[in-house]
């Protein structure tokens, strides 16, 4: 991959939660990018940080959130190299990197949508202050990002609020909204988990369509491994704010080397092995985020767990972008 065509580079971003004078680190030293064109699937149970990675990147942290260590950089087309550390926040940069060159879709639209305004004037809100359009410039466009997102109807849908929408018209609406700009990069955090399964489909062939049409690059939240192996060409493996494993889709699907990832394989469906597969749920639950085991976060539910694994290894190559933290594979120390 060249260097041209990384459009976000996160190097080794810690985030740490402050609680009552305790310390949850939700993000351990990650490092990842996110490539023009492509989907990045990140995957990993609830808890293990891929929000709040994504939340890092957009720079829209909870408030008790700090990034205590490493760097974002947003490789702008049009500002050049922008980065994000724990010294630079920039509020007026990010102010205007969000939702022109940056936009992010959440798990339940109404959290992002205000019930109040009319769908057409919330996407409009997002013209008005990114372009120079004038009010019924930005109504035109409004309706053809409806209308591009698959909303019939989309010159009356336009007036109309968001309580007047099914589930799968919102999410649509959202997407509307954040690709109003055309941003280069989208984020979708589970976007489909309120969804039922048509409805899911359609999203995913939407934002699939972006992607295509509009060479946006997608960073995808979801906990589901049958969703990235859809949708993704890339994907990183998190568990409790570790990347346990990376790679594109095709090196991390074909030989999984993680314990954690061949469990999230075994706990899927996989189509054509026929109604009698064995399906393989995870054993044990995720430790306490304040209290930590030492070393590998994923050991005390590990069948390979060994003395050595009281530490956390380096990750180590596999070839290609494959890449894995885990002993068995011939960690190396950290
Ligand atoms: N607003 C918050 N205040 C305190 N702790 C938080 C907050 N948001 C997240 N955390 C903590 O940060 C860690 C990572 O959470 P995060 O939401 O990124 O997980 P996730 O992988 O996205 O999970 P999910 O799939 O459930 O959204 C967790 O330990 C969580 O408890």
């Amino acid at each position: 991959m060249d260097q041209k065509d990384i459009l976000v580079q996160v190097k080794d971003l810690e985030v740490y939660f402050y609680n009552n004078q305790r310390c949850n680190k939700a993000v351990r030293g990650v490092s990842f990018d996110i490539c023009r064109k492509r989907t990045l699937g990140v995957v990993g149970e609830s808890g293990c940080g891929k929000s709040v990675t994504a939340s890092a990147i957009m720079r829209l942290l909870p408030q008790l959130a700090r990034i205590e260590k490493g760097s974002i950089t947003y490789n702008s087309e049009e500002n050049g190299p922008i980065r994000v550390d724990r010294l630079e926040a920039n509020g007026r940069i990010m102010r205007s990197l969000r939702g022109q060159e940056m936009a992010m879709i959440f798990q339940d639209p109404m959290t992002a949508l205000n019930p109040v305004y009319s769908i057409g004037f919330q996407i409009g809100e997002n013209l008005q202050y990114h372009t120079a359009m004038n009010k019924k410039e930005r109504r035109e466009k409004s309706v053809d990002l409806l209308r591009s997102m698959g909303i019939p109807a989309p010159e009356q849908r336009v007036r109309e609020y968001p309580h007047q929408f099914s589930g799968g018209m919102r999410q649509r609406s959202m997407i509307a909204m954040a690709m109003a700009c055309d941003p280069q990069l989208l984020i979708a955090d589970e976007p489909t988990t309120a969804l039922d399964v048509t409805i899911q489909a359609q999203i995913f062939e939407l934002i699939e369509k972006l992607k295509e049409t509009r060479e946006t690059a997608i960073m995808l939240i979801t906990h589901d491994m049958g969703v990235v192996t859809e949708l993704a060409d890339d994907v990183i493996v998190m568990y409790m704010g570790n990347i346990v494993e990376r790679g594109t889709v095709e090196e991390v699907l074909r030989t999984p080397a993680h314990p954690y990832t061949q469990a999230l394989l075994e706990s899927i469906p996989i189509l054509g092995k026929g109604k009698n597969q064995v399906l393989e749920p995870i054993k044990g639950s995720t430790p306490d985020p304040f209290n930590r085991p030492p070393g590998c976060q994923f050991a005390p539910r590990c069948d390979y767990c060994h003395e050595r694994c009281s530490s956390m290894p380096e990750e180590v190559s596999l070839g290609g972008t494959h890449g894995v933290r885990c002993w068995k594979s011939g960690g190396k120390p950290v």
